[in-house]
C-alpha cells in the first residue's frame, strides 16, 4: 500500500478498509509500474484474487488527473454490482454512473462499450481509461466478435485509450500481448489455496455418482460449509438436488432446518406475488430447500435465483445443484466445488468442456475470508476415467483463446454494417483493413502457416457478406462507396442477429395480413427470442395439439413451439402454474420470453416501416402491448393507461364493471380485491380522460 500514490490510497483506505494489504498478484501488478505508466496492460490472476480493485486503480489514476474512465463488463448483473461497489468513491467527489459523459467513472455491458465506439465518438474521445472485465470472453463465439470489434474501433478513434484488461489465465497470451500491445503481467495467488481431486465412483462402492456428491454434502456438514454441484442439464440440477436433499434430511439439525424452512416459503411466495400459483417446479424446488438443498438454472424466477444465491451466501443451503450458467456472472463460491458431469450437450452431440470451464468452476472453490482451503471434484466411475480426468483437467492446460470472429457468420455481417452505417469504412477494401486489425486478423497475420491464405480467406469472407448485404437490401453500392440502407442502420441499432432481422423482413415483404399466432410462432424460430423449454422429452402431445388446433404446421415439437404455445396462452390471460401444468413446460421463464418478444414485435414494426408498410404499425403495437402485460385485446387500454395495475386486477376490473368505468366512483372501484384508495383514484383519472 506504501508505494502507492497517496491520493489513491486514501480512496483505497477509505472505501475498501478491509484491504489491510495487497496480496502478491496484486504487489506484482502494481510493482510492475502499473500506475506509473500508461501502457496497456493485461492482468491474468485467478478468480477472486483482487483484480477489480486493481482495474480501479487505474481509473482513479486517469480520474485524479482531470480524465474520464470506463469500467467494461460482460453482464448487467455484473455492471450493476461494480455501480454500487463504486458508489462510494463519490465520497471523494467522483461521479460514478452508467453515462460516460455525465460520469467520471462510467459502467457499462460490452454491448454499450461496442455502440459508444459506434456512434459516440467524441464521449469515447474523452475517455482516458478502460477497464475490461473478464476480457476472456473475446474467445466466446457469440459475444467474442462484439468485444473484439469494439476494440478495434476504439483504438481507431481513441488511439491514445489506455486498455487494462481484467483476464482468467489464457494459454497464448502472448498474442493478446501482440495484438493489444500490452504489458502481460500474470501471476498464480489464490485467497483461499485450491485442491483439486478426481474421486472414482469404486472409492465408495457404488458406481452411482450421485451417491458421491451425497458424501461431499455430507462432510461438508460436518465442516459446517457448503457444496456446489455442477450437472450438465436442468432435469439433473432437479434430480440432484432431490436425491441429495432426501439422503441428508436425518442429517440436518432442528435448527437448520427450521431456516431452511423459511427458504422453501420465501420460494413458493415467489409465484403467488406474481399472481400465479407455485408450479410443480416450484413444488420441487421447495421440496429441496426444506433439507437444505437447491437446483438453480434458467427455468426459473428471476427472484427465486437471488433468493437461492442469497441464502447459500449466508448458509441457509448447504448445496446448489446448477448447470454451468452458474459460472458466468454470478459470485457464488463454495468450499468444495463438485463437477459430476464434465460432458455437455452442444449441436455436435455430447462434448467434454474445455479445460478453461473446467478452471472456472473450480475456481469456485473457497471463499475468500471463510476457507483455509477450497476443494474442487471431478467423479470419474473408473480408475481408468479417474486417471484420464487427471490428466486432461487437473493437470491439462487451458486452450487457446482464438478469435470467433470469422466463424461466427452474424458476427461478420453485424460488423461490416456497424463499420459502414458509421461511416468509419465504405469500400470493401477498407472493411479488409478494419478486419486486419481486429484479434482475427493478427492471429491470422501472426500464425506462420496461416499468414499466406490471411488475406485471400479474409477478402473471401468479406466478399462473400456484402453479396448477402447487398442481396437482403441491408447495404447498397452508390457512386460515393457503400451505404446503409433504412433496414441496415435500423439493425445496426439493435442488439439482434441480422439473421434474425432478414427473417422478419421476409416475414414483413410477404405479409398481407397480421395472424398472431403465426407471428408468434415465426418470432420462436429466430435466434433472439429466449426460448420456453419443456421439462422433459416426453409428454409434448399438448403443445402438439395446441399448434394444430391454431393452424400451426410444425414439422417437429421443440422448444419453439413450446414457447410458441407457452406464449399464445399467456397473452389469453394464462398465468405460469396453469401454462407448467397444461404443457408440461417450464413457465417460470414466460415473462421474459413474452417481454423480449414485445420487443421484438417493436422491432418488426420499424421493419415493416422500412419497407414502407404502415399500415401494420396499430396491429403490431397492441400485438407488443398484449404480449407485454399478457392480456386480450380488451384490457390493452386500462393496462396501458393505469401505471402498475397489471393484468389480474384489470381483468376484475372489467369482468365486475365493464369496459365503461366511467359510471363508477373510487368507493365501489374499491371493491376489486388489490385497489386501494391510490389505484382507485389513477383508475377514476383515467376513465374520465380515456376515450371510449
Ligand atoms: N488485498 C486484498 N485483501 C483483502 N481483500 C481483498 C483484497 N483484494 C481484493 N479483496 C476483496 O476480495 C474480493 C474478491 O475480489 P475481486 O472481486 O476483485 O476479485 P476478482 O479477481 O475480480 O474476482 P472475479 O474474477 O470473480 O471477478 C472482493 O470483495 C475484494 O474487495
Amino acid at each position: 500500500m506504501e508505494t502507492l500514490p497517496k491520493e489513491i490510497k486514501k480512496i483505497i483506505n477509505d472505501c475498501y478498509p478491509y484491504i489491510k494489504e495487497f496480496n502478491p498478484a496484486q504487489k506484482h501488478v502494481i510493482d510492475s509500474g502499473y500506475l506509473e505508466n500508461r501502457d496497456n496492460y493485461v492482468i491474468a490472476i485467478p478468480t477472486a484474487s483482487g483484480k477489480t480493485v486493481l482495474g480501479v486503480m487505474a481509473t482513479l489514476e486517469a480520474i485524479l488527473k482531470g480524465g474520464k474512465a470506463l469500467y467494461a463488463a460482460p453482464l448487467i448483473s455484473i455492471q450493476n454490482e461494480k455501480v454500487k461497489e463504486f458508489k462510494q468513491f463519490e465520497e471523494h467527489g467522483i461521479k460514478v454512473g452508467k453515462h460516460p459523459s455525465s460520469s467520471d467513472l462510467s459502467v457499462m455491458v460490452f454491448e454499450s462499450f461496442d455502440a459508444l465506439t459506434r456512434f459516440s465518438w467524441d464521449t469515447l474521445r474523452d475517455v482516458d481509461t478502460i477497464i475490461l472485465d473478464e476480457f476472456h470472453m473475446i474467445g466466446e463465439y457469440s459475444r467474442g466478435p462484439t468485444l473484439e470489434c469494439a476494440i478495434t474501433r476504439a483504438k481507431i478513434i481513441n488511439p491514445n485509450l489506455r486498455i487494462v484488461a481484467l483476464s482468467a489465465t489464457l494459454q497464448n497470451m502472448d498474442e493478446i500481448e501482440g495484438w493489444l500491445e500490452a504489458t502481460i503481467v500474470e501471476h498464480d495467488y489464490r485467497p483461499v489455496p485450491l485442491n483439486k481431486e478426481v474421486l472414482n465412483t469404486e472409492m465408495f462402492n457404488t458406481n452411482n455418482k450421485n451417491e458421491v456428491v451425497v458424501k461431499i454434502v455430507e462432510k461438508a456438514i460436518e465442516d459446517n460449509s457448503q457444496a456446489l454441484s455442477f450437472v450438465s442439464t436442468r432435469l439433473f440440477t432437479e434430480n440432484l438436488a432431490n436425491y441429495v436433499s432426501g439422503k441428508i434430511k436425518r442429517k440436518v439439525t432442528t435448527e437448520q432446518k427450521k431456516r431452511f424452512k423459511k427458504v422453501a416459503e420465501a420460494i413458493l411466495e415467489v409465484p403467488e406475488k406474481k399472481g400465479s400459483r407455485p408450479t410443480s417446479t416450484c413444488l420441487k424446488l421447495a421440496e429441496s430447500a426444506e433439507n437444505g438443498t437447491a437446483f438453480y438454472h434458467a427455468g426459473l424466477f428471476n427472484e427465486q435465483k437471488e433468493i437461492i444465491e442469497e441464502e447459500f451466501r449466508v448458509g441457509n443451503l448447504l448445496m446448489i445443484a446448477a448447470t454451468p450458467s452458474l459460472m458466468y456472472g454470478v459470485n457464488l463460491p463454495s468450499r468444495s466445488v463438485v463437477i459430476r458431469d464434465y460432458t455437455r450437450w452442444t449441436s455436435q452431440g455430447s462434448q467434454t468442456i474445455p479445460v478453461f470451464d473446467y478452471e472456472q468452476m473450480s475456481g469456485r472453490a473457497g471463499r475468500p475470508q471463510y476457507d483455509d482451503v477450497g476443494f474442487s471434484y471431478l467423479v470419474a466411475k473408473s480408475l481408468d476415467e479417474a486417471h484420464d480426468l487427471q490428466e486432461r483437467y487437473v493437470h491439462g492446460e487451458v486452450e487457446s483463446t482464438n478469435s470467433k470472429l470469422i466463424e461466427n457468420k452474424d458476427a461478420i455481417y453485424k460488423q461490416i454494417i456497424a463499420q459502414v452505417s458509421s461511416n468509419l469504412n465504405k469500400t470493401p477494401e477498407e472493411i479488409q483493413d478494419f478486419f486486419k486489425m481486429t484479434f482475427y486478423g493478427y492471429q491470422m497475420n501472426n500464425n506462420p502457416s496461416m499468414a499466406l491464405f490471411a488475406d485471400d480467406s479474409l477478402k473471401f469472407e468479406i466478399e462473400n457478406a456484402l453479396e448477402f448485404l447487398l442481396k437482403n437490401g441491408i447495404l447498397q453500392a452508390i457512386p460515393s462507396g457503400l451505404n446503409a440502407t433504412a433496414l441496415g442502420n435500423l439493425i445496426a441499432k439493435s442488439n439482434y442477429s441480422v439473421e434474425t432481422a432478414v427473417k422478419l423482413k421476409e416475414y414483413a415483404s410477404q405479409t398481407e395480413f397480421i395472424d398472431t399466432n403465426q407471428l408468434i410462432y415465426h418470432l420462436a424460430s429466430t435466434s433472439d427470442l429466449p426460448l420456453i423449454s419443456f421439462k422433459s422429452r416426453k409428454n409434448k402431445d399438448p403443445v402438439r395439439e395446441m399448434m394444430a388446433k391454431k393452424g400451426l404446421f410444425a414439422t417437429d415439437i421443440a422448444n419453439p413451439e413450446a414457447t410458441t404455445v407457452a406464449l399464445i396462452e399467456w397473452i389469453d390471460e394464462r398465468n405460469e402454474y396453469e401454462i407448467e401444468n397444461m404443457y408440461n413446460v417450464y413457465s417460470a421463464s414466460t415473462r421474459r420470453s413474452a417481454y423480449e418478444a414485445s420487443l421484438l414485435v417493436k422491432f418488426l414494426k420499424n421493419i415493416f416501416e422500412t419497407i414502407g408498410k404502415y399500415n401494420y404499425s396499430k396491429d403490431l403495437d397492441y400485438l407488443s402491448a398484449r404480449l407485454y402485460y399478457g392480456v386480450k385485446e380488451d384490457l390493452i387500454p386500462l393496462v396501458l393507461g393505469v401505471k402498475r395495475l397489471g393484468r389480474k386486477r384489470a381483468r376484475s376490473l372489467v369482468n365486475t364493471f365493464g369496459e365503461d368505468l366511467r359510471p363508477y366512483s373510487e368507493k365501489q372501484l374499491k371493491k376489486v380485491e388489490g385497489v386501494g384508495p391510490k389505484l382507485a383514484e389513477k383508475i377514476k383519472i383515467f376513465s374520465e380522460t380515456y376515450d371510449n
